[in-house]
């Protein structure tokens, strides 16, 4: 099934290749042909297409439309007891609608798990007797650690054709005659008790009421738009913490923390009580709930790793991070372009020697997906792992020659872990929607550092490095500046089988017009040549990163302190 399902990708890919221009190939061309708008799109629908074949549920963008709680109704109800015929108004009110919160989570990883419509809990109705209904309980929706939340504008939200009470009423009645209108506004904001309708309204006493109530509806409406104008805006880079205070109350919401108030829940209606007075002695009517608030935001995911890959298709990002977390980052590896459509973040633990976790050793081969799993069935059908021990079942320190440094030995010596996220690959013209778009840069915004992986091996790695370049710079202004390494790729196919003395005098000169380029044009950068198939020079590789990780958090300590004093 699985090879099948390869195998269509694999013929869609070589459908695709030939209709994307020559650049894309590991040569990249200098010339480039023209693109119209109509093959833009269409090359788009397919790319979206191709995503949902593979089952991704990866999503870093969603548009979500929230509304809080609504308020329960007040209730009209009189006190009935033996002996006492006309006994006071026990209309108790509505409980509050509940609130909603969004609560930064760090073991999300995509917006999929997000719904796209929330609505709060209603608080529950008044009841005789004095019963206050229960509010409603808050509304936690988990979101990815790394989430901007933003409150989209009036303008923004018009083609999604959202209203809010008021708009939604307005509409409903607009073909109505007054007197029908008023009913039906009355309807919805007055409960009367039975039969007493009529009579209620034309009491001065309701009138007065209802005067009183229009006006705290108007000091709404101007307060919501008002909040509209400082439209909401999170960026939820830090996990909640949630270690309370040991003198907070007990129960839920008390002692765990709910995150970010998003929407919060519409009051509850006034039971008949509240409408008592000296000259009205039995009230026949109590308001309604309020209905919960309305925000429509755009959630947008920019995952939160500390060295961002980026390269071109078929540069070998996906087998470097596979090589650096010893298979443990599950990213696929294919020789055809566009095989990562998401990005993979993978952890890279070091030990006090320098040595990262899945290190396995000079020469490790890091295959193709597709080759490492049918390896590995093959072993498996041997009966190779038969009676091998799971990773728990073996003793600390256990050399097993697979590798030195696995599990709980590991965990002893660890010193130091950062994550690296291995990205689709970028094109030229990316800016303009080409390949898979660059809307995936977004998620490397917040990196701490970049290194750019470039396939060392064709003619040209240098022009590659200039598009690079240019395409982060196209998205963001000042983005290349964060760009701290080259990892020049694949050396492994230059040196030949090491005795050809002409073949390495060769490479090494390409390595150094490739340092001379990166010098000139993108400043000084490290150039290091890499095989992360055959696993050469991958500790070279770990401490460098490991090293402009440090630096940056600790620039980034150095300049949030001050604020902090
Ligand atoms: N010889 C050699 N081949 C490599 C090396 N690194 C990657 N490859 C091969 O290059 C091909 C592409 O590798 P990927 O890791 O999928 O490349 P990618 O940059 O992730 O590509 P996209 O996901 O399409 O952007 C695969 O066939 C790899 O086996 C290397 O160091 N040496
Ligand atoms: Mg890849």
């Amino acid at each position: 099934m699985f090879r099948l399902s390869l195998q269509r990708r694999c013929h869609s890919f070589t459908r695709n290749f030939s209709s994307l221009p020559a650049h894309v190939s590991a040569a990249p061309v200098v010339e480039e042909p023209t693109y119209n708008l109509k093959e833009v799109a269409r090359r788009k629908r397919r790319t979206e297409w191709k995503r949902r074949q593979g089952g991704q549920t990866f999503l870093d963008h969603l548009i979500v439309h929230v509304r809080s709680g609504k308020g329960g109704d007040g209730c009209v109800a009189f006190h009935r007891e033996l002996y006492k015929p006309f006994g006071p108004p026990s209309g108790g009110n509505g409980g509050r609608g509940g609130d909603v919160y969004f609560l930064p989570t760090p073991h999300l990883t995509t917006l999929s798990s997000v719904p796209s419509r929330v609505r709060g809990n209603p608080g529950s109705h008044g009841q005789g007797t004095w019963q206050g209904g229960r509010n409603g309980a808050p509304l936690v929706v988990k979101v990815p650690l790394g989430t901007v939340v933003r409150e989209l504008t009036k303008e923004e939200t018009a083609k999604y054709n959202f209203k809010d009470e008021w708009e939604a009423e307005e509409e409903a009645l607009a073909d109505l005659s007054p007197e029908e209108r008023l009913d039906k506004l009355r309807a919805k904001r007055w409960v009367h008790y039975p039969r007493y309708q009529d009579d209620n309204v034309q009491r001065a006493e309701f009138k007065e009421a209802e005067r009183t109530l229009w006006k705290e509806e108007r000091a709404r409406r101007i307060e919501r738009k008002r909040r509209t104008l400082n439209p909401l805006f999170l960026d939820l880079d830090t996990a909640e913490d949630t270690t309370l205070p040991d003198d907070s109350p007990l129960g839920p919401g008390n002692r765990e923390s709910l995150g970010h108030l998003i929407a919060s829940g519409g009051a509850g209606g006034l039971g008949n009580p509240n409408f008592l007075s000296a000259n009205h002695r039995s009230p026949k009517f109590a308001t309604r709930g309020h209905e919960g608030e309305l925000v429509v935001l755009s959630l947008e995911l920019k995952i939160l790793a500390d060295i961002g890959l980026v390269g071109m298709p078929n540069a070998g990002k996906s087998t470097l991070l596979r090589a650096l977390t010893g298979g443990r980052a599950k990213s696929e590896v294919a020789s055809y372009a566009f095989t990562t459509l998401n990005p993979v973040v993978g952890v890279i633990r070091v030990a006090n020697d320098g040595i990262f976790e899945g290190w396995r050793g000079e020469g490790a081969v890091h295959d193709e997906t597709r080759i490492e799993e049918e390896r590995h069935l093959e072993l498996m059908e041997q009966g190779a792992f038969a009676d091998s021990l799971t990773r728990n079942q073996k003793p600390i320190g256990a050399d097993d020659g697979d590798t030195a440094r696995v599990g709980h030995d590991f965990d002893l010596i660890e010193e130091f872990r950062f994550t690296i996220a291995d990205n689709p690959g970028l094109i030229s013209r990316a800016s303009e929607d080409v390949g898979l778009g660059y809307s995936f840069l977004r998620s490397m915004e917040r990196s701490l550092a970049l290194v750019y992986v470039v396939d060392f091996s064709g003619p040209a790695p240098w022009d590659e490095l200039r598009v690079l370049r240019d395409e982060l710079e196209a998205y963001q202004h000042g983005m290349s500046a964060r760009a701290r390494m080259v990892i020049a790729n694949k050396a492994d196919l230059l040196g030949g089988d090491g005795r050809d003395p002409q073949m390495i005098e060769d490479a090494k000169r390409k390595l150094g017009k490739l340092a001379e380029f990166v010098e000139d044009e993108l400043g000084p950068l490290d150039v290091i040549p890499v095989s992360s198939k055959f696993s050469n020079n991958l500790t070279k590789v770990v401490g460098f990163m490991r090293g402009y990780v440090e630096d940056a958090r600790e620039r980034l300590k150095e300049s949030r302190e001050p604020e902090n004093e």
